[in-house]
């Protein structure tokens, strides 16, 4: 039916009946905004509907709240680069337990069991509870900051994951994300802290973290992308939910000791 013909007069409806069915109306979206059963993003698309309908512009009005609004699909790919994260005589500690655990490392493996998809080393946090205990000291501590910075929104951290990952000649990771299985959902911001013995003995390994559109929580990556180079000492966080890849490593050295190593993890929220 056109709109422009939907008037109060063509359904010969009295002034009265109208306001009945107006505030009848408003009355129903009201407990709908405040029902706990009715899901967030569909209150969400209620309240913006009625700000729409009062003629306040929520997309100007709140141009920085990260806010998934129907119609304009969440795009992450911001991150937070620190450099010189920890002292030097702490940098050097995490390559020493690496080096002193070779030994220890397993073949890495991906959530959904593709082949050809990752080839790196792992060593399991349980291998280094002292320095693991340090660490996630270290990283709850910045996360307020880092929080801000992606202007992501607080959460309780219910788990801190680590594990310290070896890439050496031709280790790579191809495009992930970090949470999107039923056992990774509650993964929420992803760290990447990076070192490696100096003078530097590898080339390639960069992190490209992809533009990443979320529709109906589904992760797609756009073409665009960033480049993060894996700096000694520095440590990059990002949300869990962008999708993201490691860059083919070349390393003529076949010693262990000259791989690009990581402590790399994900803080977890509570389940929904
Ligand atoms: O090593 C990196 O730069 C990223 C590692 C990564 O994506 C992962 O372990 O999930
Ligand atoms: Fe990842």
């Amino acid at each position: 039916m056109n709109g422009d013909r939907l008037n109060r007069k063509s359904l010969n409806v009295t002034p009265l009946r109208l306001q009945g069915l107006v505030d009848r109306s408003i009355d129903v979206l009201e407990s709908l905004l405040q029902d706990r059963e009715v899901s967030p993003l569909d209150r969400a698309a209620i309240a913006l509907k009625i700000l729409e309908a009062t003629g306040v512009n929520v997309r100007q009005t709140l141009p920085s709240v990260n806010v998934n609004l129907p119609n304009s699909p969440l795009v992450l790919g911001g991150y937070v680069q620190m450099e010189n994260f920890l002292s030097p005589s702490e940098n050097k500690q995490a390559l020493e337990i690496a080096i002193a655990s070779a030994d220890q490392f397993v073949a890495s493996t991906t959530t959904t069991g593709a082949v050809n998809y990752r080839e790196s080393s792992i060593l399991y946090a349980t291998k280094f509870p002292e320095y693991y205990q340090f660490m996630k000291h270290r990283i709850l501590e910045t996360l307020p900051q880092v929080l801000s910075q992606l202007k992501h929104p607080p959460f309780t951290v219910t788990e801190v994951e680590m594990q310290l990952t070896a890439h050496h000649n031709g280790g790579y990771y191809k495009i992930h994300n970090d949470s999107s299985s039923a056992k990774t959902k509650t993964r929420t911001i992803t760290y990447v802290y990076y070192f490696y013995d100096q003078p530097k003995a590898f080339t390639g390994g960069q992190l490209r973290l992809y533009e990443t559109e979320l529709r109906n929580g589904v992760a797609y990556n756009k073409e665009t992308f960033k480049t993060i180079e894996p700096i000694n000492n520095s440590i990059v966080f990002f949300d869990s939910r962008c999708k993201h890849e490691v860059m083919p490593v070349s390393c003529d050295s076949p010693n262990f000791k000259d791989g690009r190593f990581t402590l790399n993890g994900w803080l977890r929220r509570a389940e929904d």
